[in-house]
């Protein structure tokens, strides 16, 4: 990308979109170009159209979709759905109509069958059923893959797809119900360490893996994949290394120096059993994650407590 490229974030404000804005400016690029949900709904079809024609840009990283964990996937499957359709066809089709030079798409690892061979390779897509509590997103986001891989067979155009495993950081969504998990884990252990609460509950059995990437790392290989990878494939995106939630509750517990007890609720769903990526395609592509898990989780709670203080909890 050319430092003075026209380049839209969407979803700027979110997790990855604002991981990204601040990689952006730190490697120099200036022109950058931004819209609110409250100034510009990319569900909606005209608005994005004027945005586009208005704004002649060069690239976009299309980080705007509606998200969220296990517990928001499984209570509305419809809005995820359909909001995530909208977003992504309005993006990509008129990132075409206004001859956008490439465009990445943010894919997630759900899109992969439920009991999919792990680690998973990016072959394994629409190999097998689907995990039910992220159906409904993970169609949206297998759709949305196999949009830019048409109108590239279709059009040439360069849109890239990229799979980020579970991801953490500044600006992340700390909501009980509709956060993942170790967002939802550093407020439930500091807001009990604050109580002096006697035990912590985390959903499910403990006993699913999940692997984490710190949004700095992710922000980093779109960046770098932008600017180094044209294929029409997917690409992973992980850091190769997967604990349990029992192991993340005892991370993020002795992070925050809780001294309480973990119960387990095994009324709530654990979702997919396991769900590391294969990285090989990444690393051979020269990208690799720097941010350790221990590293990311330290950062994590400190940017957690800078927010509070910002919002006088
Ligand atoms: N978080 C994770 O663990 C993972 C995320 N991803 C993917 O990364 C991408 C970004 O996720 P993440 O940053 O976590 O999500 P966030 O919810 O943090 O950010 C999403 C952003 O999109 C905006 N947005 C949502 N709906 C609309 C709309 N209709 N019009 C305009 N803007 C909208 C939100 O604005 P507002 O909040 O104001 O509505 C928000 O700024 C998504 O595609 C997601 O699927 C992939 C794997 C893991
Ligand atoms: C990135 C990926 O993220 C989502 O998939 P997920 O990884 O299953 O989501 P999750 O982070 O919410 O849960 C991970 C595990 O953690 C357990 N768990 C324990 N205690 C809490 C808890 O307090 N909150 C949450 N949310 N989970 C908890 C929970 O029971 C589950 O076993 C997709 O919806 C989709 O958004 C997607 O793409």
């Amino acid at each position: 990308m050319e430092k003075d490229a026209k380049i839209y974030v969407a979803g700027h404000r979110g997790l990855v979109g604002s991981a990204i804005v601040r990689n952006l400016e730190a490697q120099g690029f200036r022109n950058l170009v931004f819209r609110t949900h409250a100034e510009l709904d990319l569900t909606d079809y005209r608005k994005v159209g004027a945005f586009f024609q208005n704004e002649s840009i060069d690239y976009v990283f299309l980080a705007a979709a509606k998200v969220g964990g296990i517990m928001a996937n499984s209570s509305y499957p419809a809005e995820f759905i359909k909001e995530n359709l909208m977003i992504e066809t309005h993006v990509i089709d008129w990132s075409y109509k206004t001859g956008v030079k490439k465009l990445l798409f943010l894919g997630s690892t759900c899109i992969y069958p439920k009991f999919a061979e792990q680690p998973i390779k990016e072959t394994e897509l629409l190999n097998g059923q689907l995990e039910a509590t992220n159906e409904a997103y993970a169609i949206a986001k297998i759709t949305g893959i196999k949009m830019c891989q048409s109108y590239n067979a279709q059009y040439g155009t360069h849109y890239i797809s990229v799979m980020p495993t579970n991801l953490y950081g500044p600006n992340d969504n700390y909501d009980y119900m509709t956060s993942h998990v170790l967002p939802a884990l550093v407020r439930k252990f500091y807001e009990a360490k604050m109580n002096h609460d006697p035990y912590v509950v985390v959903w499910g059995t403990g006993r699913p893996k999940r692997e984490f990437l710190h949004s700095d790392d992710l922000a980093d290989a779109c960046i770098y994949l932008m600017n180094h990878y044209d294929g029409n494939e997917i690409v992973n995106i992980g850091v190769g290394k997967e604990l349990t939630i029992r192991e993340l509750a005892e991370k993020v517990k002795e992070v925050i120096g809780y001294t309480g007890d973990i119960h387990f609720d095994s009324s709530k769903p654990d979702g997919t059993p396991r769900k590391i990526v294969d990285v090989t395609k990444l690393h051979a592509l020269g990208w690799k994650a720097n941010i350790s898990l221990d590293q990311g989780l330290k950062r994590t709670y400190q940017d957690f407590l800078n927010t509070l203080s910002k919002v006088g909890n």
